[in-house]
């Protein structure tokens, strides 16, 4: 059992949420609820570091094949509506509202495999490897789902509240894994460009994967300043570099609202120039079940920071569901859109 979780740069803990660490529920609560992002530690209730590996190499291979073959699996190309597919460099801004220029950075987005299979069209080199990609989006999502069981412990609800509105491979669900390259590029206009704009993440939670020497993220302080996100952070038991990255953890819009703003959805963005070369990284959105209905988490926690803050999950009268609910984020972003 450990009871200190160290600081970092941007003041982000990490903790251990295996069975070894009692306090991961409350540790985890407390980072949710003052910072939106949390450290957790890559041990046995991690996800293999072989696995991480293996697709960040089929991600690089991807993303270096030549712009003819990536369009052909643009997220244009797929049915009006759905989320997946390549994002080419230029095609999309986080923070429409305020970037000159679109992000600096391709992406590709997947939906969840059902029975293994992907139902969206893939490239070769993903078709050869569903097992492997599948593989590690399940990896991903049970994750998710020890976060959940860790979060509703502390919140007071059965263990399983969130994570049985979050059930993996079932049609219906808006979980997202997305790969992602900012390629280095010399001739960035600092102040100008940006490689991922200013955005809060849509959905429960989110995790995220970078690589060593590679960071770029930075989180918005209350104060409204950036404060850098390292790639390598300190381990939670002393300052030492952990031998194994650890993941990073974010509060997603939805599950904010869902607790009437106790957890926080806090805003980030990806900013770096030319000192670091091309930077990868890979992010699982973890979204409930589209029919999930999105009624005030019954915590005796919500339901004293709704008192206090006067926010209520309902939208003009109605209780939104899931799906619903991204409608109204997407619906919100695209009149940010510069006509
Ligand atoms: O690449 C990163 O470090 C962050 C990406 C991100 O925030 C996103 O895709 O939502
Ligand atoms: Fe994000």
């Amino acid at each position: 059992m450990r009871a200190d979780t160290s600081v970092l740069e941007s003041g982000i803990p990490a903790i251990d949420i295996s069975s070894e660490n009692d306090l991961a529920p409350q540790q985890l609560l407390d980072a949710a609820i003052k910072y939106g992002f949390v450290f957790i530690e890559n041990n046995a209730a991690g996800i293999a570091p072989a696995e991480i590996e293996r697709t960040f190499e089929l991600s690089k291979r991807f993303f270096a094949l030549p712009r003819q073959i990536k369009q052909e699996f643009s997220i244009q190309s797929n049915a009006v509506g759905t989320n997946h597919g390549w994002i080419s460099q230029g095609a999309e801004s986080l923070d429409p509202s305020r970037q000159k220029r679109p992000d600096v950075k391709e992406a590709f987005n997947m939906g969840n495999p059902m029975e293994g299979k992907f139902l969206q069209k893939m490239p070769e080199n993903f078709q050869m490897h569903e097992e492997t990609i599948a593989g590690f989006q399940r990896a991903c999502h049970e994750l998710c789902q020890r976060i959940f069981e860790h979060i509703a412990v502390a919140l007071g609800l059965d263990r399983t509240w969130f994570s049985s509105r979050h059930e993996f491979g079932k049609t219906g669900s808006s979980s997202v894994f997305r790969l992602l390259f900012y390629p280095g590029v010399e001739a960035l206009e600092p102040g100008v460009d940006v490689r991922a704009g200013a955005h809060s993440d849509y959905g429960s939670i989110t995790l995220l994967f970078q690589q060593r020497g590679q960071p770029g993220l930075e989180i918005q302080t209350q104060e409204g300043q950036w404060a850098s996100v390292p790639a390598e952070p300190c381990s939670s038991d002393g300052d030492h570099r952990s031998a194994l990255l650890p993941i990073l953890v974010n509060i997603g819009d939805l599950l904010e609202d869902w607790t009437g703003g106790l957890l926080k959805s806090t805003v980030h963005r990806v900013a770096f120039g030319a000192e670091i070369a091309d930077r990868y990284s890979m992010a699982y959105f973890c979204d409930p079940l589209d029919d999930v209905e999105l009624v005030p988490v019954p915590s005796n926690l919500v339901s004293d920071h709704m008192k206090k803050t006067g926010k209520t999950t309902r939208r003009d009268g109605k209780t939104l569901t899931a799906k619903d609910h991204l409608h109204m984020k997407l619906a919100e972003a695209l009149k940010q859109q510069p006509a």
